[in-house]
């Protein structure tokens, strides 16, 4: 390997390649430094490793795509391929000639591989990474010998806050140079970035501008994505119309364009601060910027025994792989008629499970009828369960009562928390499941039932069962199939979930990522409250935090990721960064205070309707009352998330 290169005029395969650029000569220097630090292994990341990686950048491969395929088609001809690398420099996608992308593979340029300068010496991917800017590479510019043979071009694509999501690449055989490759490469890179602000939050204003009114629709289009007046996105093309850089973001559009406020649909001159002529549109937001981001479950009935309502449609979860893979399985069982029962720690989506169990199985056209066992007064219990005849006792209804057993006659009969079940009740439950046959109070008549019996516990039943306090014959009628739900911590891909969780709890409408820092911290967290204390968590950021923000891990709740940073045992992977330790110190805040700051400000939004906050913060109604009398009579109550339960 040599150590520093020629000064080149001519191309390797005899094509005039200019003078070496400043990009180039500069990396040559870092890469004779790094010296014998350069290697160039061809070997890909084992798949699994590289699935995990495209899932991590699933917004920008998918972002990417129209262009990714447009390219292709276009580089094929030309015997090229389209590359899509990460921010580090591995190619997660490929595409174009098929006879090149032999060739390539023989000098690793392929999907699995780092083209990281530091890995391979100055080549497009590594050397654009590196400089944050657009770089062809031509020939014998690339450092290693053996990558010679390619010219490539490559172009950062950026985010609407300035970091670096990915990098186009187009690539060829060097005696095959294009001289549009490179063009090419940016106006693609321009484009998806673009794309990423025009799908941003449908509730931020967008500003567009330029020189004139027909760029106004093309690729170089200038565009501002604002909340109120406060700029928190933008593209290349503004900074450069405006004169500024990416420091811009959180300041105010005042400073920067004059009148802006009077624009609308139709595009109109304005001045920038800086005295240049352009046109503008202003697509005002949907509403205002920031307001609930779930809309809250319409209020129901409260109803003893009724379990809580879901607060999704539970077909949206992502289970995670342990769990998905227990699903065909246990409605195998079910449909054989053999009792399921669902163990697993508080909030590690039982009742999720259970519901993806009937969408599942044979019982699918029947009901679901959840009964929260630890809810039920005991007594109504037998009433709400069992049902009564018409004016059984009093306060009963006129016309009587089904009861839930009978509610849930050719369905899924699913018994939630049967470890809070009071012993005589299980006794009478037994019997109705032995039998298929329930009593309604006041009543001599036996009616038949046919339901499908799914039970869900986070208790040790086996350890109540030592101490009496459930019966051993309804725990062995309950357990014909076990399925052990793990621990949140425990999910494999943990931090690329929290990642895709907090997009689809509104981060990507509100244009709001988590850093590396934030998701270590986050992947690292025990979270012994599971799914639930997880989607608390995310919720509250995106409620307290601004739109369009990169969240670190100062921003998460005090307490957030210590346990992994401290090696406490069953906490998840440690983060590889070192979460950092947190507390009541951080920041000067408390999670006291960071729970009272998330209710105040979503009772705010909800125009101080209690219902609707709770809806929102995913609590019960009850809860958010108990908080609020708890504040009036002295210093801040701690509120623990659980959703309406
Ligand atoms: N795979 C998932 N992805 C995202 N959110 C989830 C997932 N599973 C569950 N949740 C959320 O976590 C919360 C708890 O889920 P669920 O009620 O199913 O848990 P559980 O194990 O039945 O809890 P508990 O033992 O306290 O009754 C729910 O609000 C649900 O929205």
């Amino acid at each position: 390997m040599t150590s520093s290169r020629p000064t080149v005029t001519r191309g390797l395969y005899g094509f005039a390649a200019s003078q070496p650029s400043n990009s180039i000569l500069r990396s040559w220097e870092r890469c004779a430094a790094m010296g014998a630090g350069l290697h160039a292994d061809p070997n890909p990341m084992p798949a699994p490793e590289l699935a995990e990686r495209r899932e991590q950048h699933a917004r920008i491969l998918e972002t990417a795509r129209p262009e990714l395929d447009t390219l292709a088609g276009l580089v094929a001809g030309a015997h090229g391929v389209v590359l899509l690398a990460d921010p580090t420099g591995l190619i997660l996608q490929e595409a174009g000639s098929t006879d090149f992308l032999r060739k390539a593979e023989r000098v690793a340029l392929r999907p699995g591989v780092s083209w990281a300068e530091s890995l391979r010496g100055t080549n497009a991917i590594g050397t654009a990474l590196h400089d944050g800017a657009a770089v062809r590479v031509h020939g014998n510019e690339h450092f290693l010998r053996c990558n010679h043979i390619l010219s490539c071009h490559a172009a950062p694509i950026r985010s609407p806050r300035g970091e670096i999501m990915g990098v186009l690449d187009i690539s060829s055989e060097a005696s095959s140079l294009q001289d549009y490759a490179l063009g090419l490469a940016q106006m693609c890179a321009r484009q998806i970035g673009n794309r990423l602000l025009d799908t941003a939050d449908g509730r931020l204003h967008r500003l567009v501008f330029q020189r004139q009114p027909s760029l106004l629709d093309s690729a170089e289009r200038a565009i501002l994505l604002l909340e109120d007046d406060r700029i928190v996105g933008a593209n290349e093309a503004a900074l450069q119309l405006l004169g500024g850089d990416w420091s811009l973001l959180h300041g105010s559009i005042d400073a920067w364009i004059e009148g802006w406020s009077r624009l609308d649909d139709t595009p109109k001159p304005v001045m920038t601060a800086a005295g240049l002529p352009l046109v503008a549109t202003l697509r005002h937001g949907k509403s205002p910027a920031i307001r609930p981001l779930a809309a809250p479950a319409a209020p129901r009935a409260a109803r003893p025994g009724r379990s809580r309502p879901a607060g999704q449609e539970p077909m949206q979860y992502d289970l995670g792989s342990v769990a998905s893979a227990s699903l065909r399985p246990a409605a195998d069982a079910l449909d054989a008629g053999l009792a399921v029962l669902l163990q697993g720690e508080t909030g590690v989506g039982k009742e999720v499970f259970a519901r993806r169990l009937h969408a599942l199985s044979g019982y699918r056209a029947g009901p679901f009828v959840a009964v929260n066992c630890g809810a039920l007064p005991e007594s109504l219990v037998e009433a709400e369960l069992f049902g009564y005849e018409g004016g059984a006792f009093t306060g009963a209804r006129r016309e009587g009562s089904l009861g839930r057993l009978r509610e849930a006659h050719g369905g899924v009969l699913f018994l939630d928390e049967i470890g809070d079940m009071p012993l005589a009740l299980q006794t009478r439950l037994l019997r109705a499941l032995q039998e298929r046959e329930v009593q309604p109070l006041g009543s001599n008549k036996r009616i038949p039932v046919d339901f499908a019996l799914l039970s869900a516990t986070n208790q040790d039943l086996a350890a109540m069962l030592a101490q009496g306090s459930f019966r051993s014959d309804l725990f062995y009628r309950l357990q014909d199939y076990r399925v052990c739900l793990p621990p949140l911590r425990r999910r494999q891909d943990l931090r690329g979930f929290v990642r895709r969780e907090f997009e689809r709890l509104g981060g990507l409408e509100r244009a709001m990522s988590l850093s590396d820092s934030a998701l270590d911290a986050l992947a690292g967290h025990a979270w012994p409250g599971n799914y639930r204390e997880l989607r608390a968590v995310l919720r509250g950021l995106l409620f307290l935090k601004p739109a369009g923000s990169l969240l670190q891990a100062a921003d998460l709740p005090p307490g957030l990721g210590q346990a992994a940073a401290a090696g406490e045992p069953g906490a998840g992977p440690a983060s590889p960064g070192g979460a950092p330790a947190r507390g009541e110190a951080a920041g000067g805040r408390s999670l006291r205070e960071w729970n009272s700051q998330l209710i105040l400000r979503v009772l705010g939004e909800c125009g101080n309707n209690v219902s609707h906050a709770a809806g929102v913060l995913g609590i019960h109604r009850s809860t958010l009352h108990r908080y609020l009398a708890r504040r009036k009579q002295g210093p801040h109550a701690l509120i623990a998330p659980r959703e309406n339960s």
